[in-house]
């Protein structure tokens, strides 16, 4: 198996990349060969149908009998689930993990293996798909990683007969479909998509993620058809909205991870089907004929309109297709002789979605909320700054919890025994003057014990007044008072021959 190195170095901040295509056969038990895959080459494998011209089945082919496409990789019959895994989603988890936006969708005809491959079999639990093992191995990176704080949430759309529907919405059990509420799209003036109706759910690990995805896959529409016992007759679109941010920092990153399980195209006139199953078919040729209008679009050069609005699926998956995203295609082919014609046409349509480049962006932001702290505070401090500056007071007092805080600054101050010990107490001239006053306090007070008896208004200061009643006999007023530190005056006794404790 190839290795791909698209682990993206963090410090790039736009990648442009053309979308990656790879094809899975999905096992037949019928021996007549009618492919080959090449896996030798160097520039991807190469995916070669033979056709011979006399095909029993009404395959009209005048002219060519082999069909050749090339593919990152071809994946065939014997490939397990764990090594689609390692090739494809990995490398897409990776990318989303560094902040960049994935979307892996899987295409081809009815019964084909896309739900297979996305999703995974029901039978065993190594049939497990891209889906469960792409949570499990985002989770197990989320707890390992301990230099960022993930949050994840999950939404899961389905759309049916051109209609979204939301797949976690809990009523989806009880309520015929018709009675839920539609999921619509809105766009904003930058011509973001935006769904309402569709709920997004915070998913803390892996359990409550596979919960999630086992919830909305009981709720898709599923039917019988003549080319799948348990087809899928919607269009899926599995979401992983992935948050990451180091401890601290304000910024964020944000990714998406779209994982798509497209419903199949089918012949209508040969599965033959009718009633409600015919309508779906419809509906279902038609959106993925206006799928392939976008990437026909998208592959040609200087088109300007993309017909993204066609279609929800489009509108909903316009990122992924020519825009912010690293996009894969899985396409999905079937080997059995009857199916060739559909699965050269699954072939080339990837090759067509194989010339269309994406931008994928590293979606890093500021968290808003964090941002708001960060610049009240540089607020405050500026404030501080400039009424220094321009000597401007302030009006708002003191808080008592302030007052306390500079009490104990100045006898930490005056407990150390080193000269060039400093008082910081930023621009704020409220403080310092605050602590000027304490200190004017303490000065007249050492003074008085050198010349006997003095007066001394002061505030009501703890600290002095622990000394004030050491000698209470020995006092006299003294006049005037020193400025007031805040607004509480209480006169205090200062005593003859005190010792001044806060002094060496
Ligand atoms: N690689 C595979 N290995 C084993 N079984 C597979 C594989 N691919 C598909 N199958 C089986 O083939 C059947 C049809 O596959 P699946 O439902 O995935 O097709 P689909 O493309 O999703 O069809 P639809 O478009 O009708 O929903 C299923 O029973 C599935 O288990």
């Amino acid at each position: 198996m190839k290795t791909y190195d698209s682990q993206i170095p963090v410090e790039e901040k736009m990648v442009k990349q053309s979308i990656q295509i790879f094809a899975r056969v999905k096992p037949t038990k019928k021996t007549a060969s009618v492919y080959c895959v090449d896996n030798e080459e160097p520039a991807g494998s190469i995916l070669e149908f033979l056709v011979p011209k006399d095909l029993a089945d009404g395959f009209i082919n005048n002219k060519k009998e082999t069909y050749k496409f090339r593919f990152q990789e071809v994946f065939d019959q014997t490939v397990k689930q764990e090594d689609i895994f390692e090739a494809i989603a990995k490398p897409v988890a990776d990318s989303v993990l560094s902040g960049y936006n994935g979307t892996i969708f899987a295409y081809g005809q009815t019964g084909s293996g896309k739900t297979f491959t996305i999703t995974g079999g029901a039978e065993r639990y190594s049939d497990r798909g891209i889906i469960p093992r792409t949570l499990s191995y985002l989770y197990q990176h989320f707890s390992q990683d301990s230099s960022m704080v993930y949050t994840t949430h999950i939404s899961y759309l389905e759309i049916y007969n051109e209609v979204g529907y939301d797949l976690l919405d809990p009523r989806h059990e009880a309520s015929r479909l018709e009675d839920l509420p539609k999921v619509t799209i809105m766009e904003d003036p930058d011509q973001n998509i935006h769904l309402r109706n569709l709920s997004l759910h915070q998913s803390a690990n892996e359990e409550e993620a596979l919960n999630l995805l086992f919830l909305g896959d009981t709720n898709r529409m599923i039917a019988e058809t003549p080319m799948n016992q348990a087809s899928t007759r919607s269009h899926c679109i599995f979401t992983m909205h992935v948050c990451g941010r180091e401890p601290g920092s304000v910024t964020v990153r944000r990714s998406k991870l779209h994982l798509v399980d497209l419903a199949g195209s089918e012949r209508v006139g040969k599965t033959g089907v009718c009633g409600q199953l015919l309508t779906e078919a419809k509906y279902i040729n038609l959106s993925l004929h206006y799928l392939e209008q976008v990437i026909i679009a998208l592959s040609e050069k200087n088109r300007l309109h993309i017909p993204y609005r066609n279609s929800m699926m489009t509108s909903v998956l316009r990122d992924s297709l020519g825009g912010n995203c690293m996009t894969t295609m899985i396409a999905t082919v079937s080997v059995d002789k009857r199916n060739v014609d559909e699965s050269i046409s699954t072939c080339r349509f990837a090759q067509r979605v194989a010339l269309i480049r994406n931008e994928a962006l590293l979606n890093e932001e500021m968290d808003p909320a964090l941002l708001i702290v960060r610049l009240k505070r540089e607020i405050q401090s500026l404030k501080e700054e400039l009424s220094m500056v321009t000597g401007e007071k302030r009006e708002d007092q003191l808080t008592q919890e302030e007052i306390h805080k500079m009490e104990e600054l100045v006898k930490v101050f005056l407990d150390d025994p080193d000269c060039e010990v400093t008082l910081a107490l930023g621009p704020d001239m409220r403080k310092i003057q605050y602590c000027f006053s304490l200190l004017k306090v303490l000065a007249i007070h050492s003074l008085s014990l050198s010349h006997n008896f003095y007066l001394l208004s002061i505030s009501h200061h703890p600290l002095l007044f622990s000394f004030d009643m050491f000698v209470l006999p020995h006092y006299i007023f003294f006049s005037p008072p020193p400025p007031p530190p805040h607004n509480h005056y209480h006169h205090a006794l200062i005593p003859k021959g005190g010792k001044n404790k806060y002094k060496a």
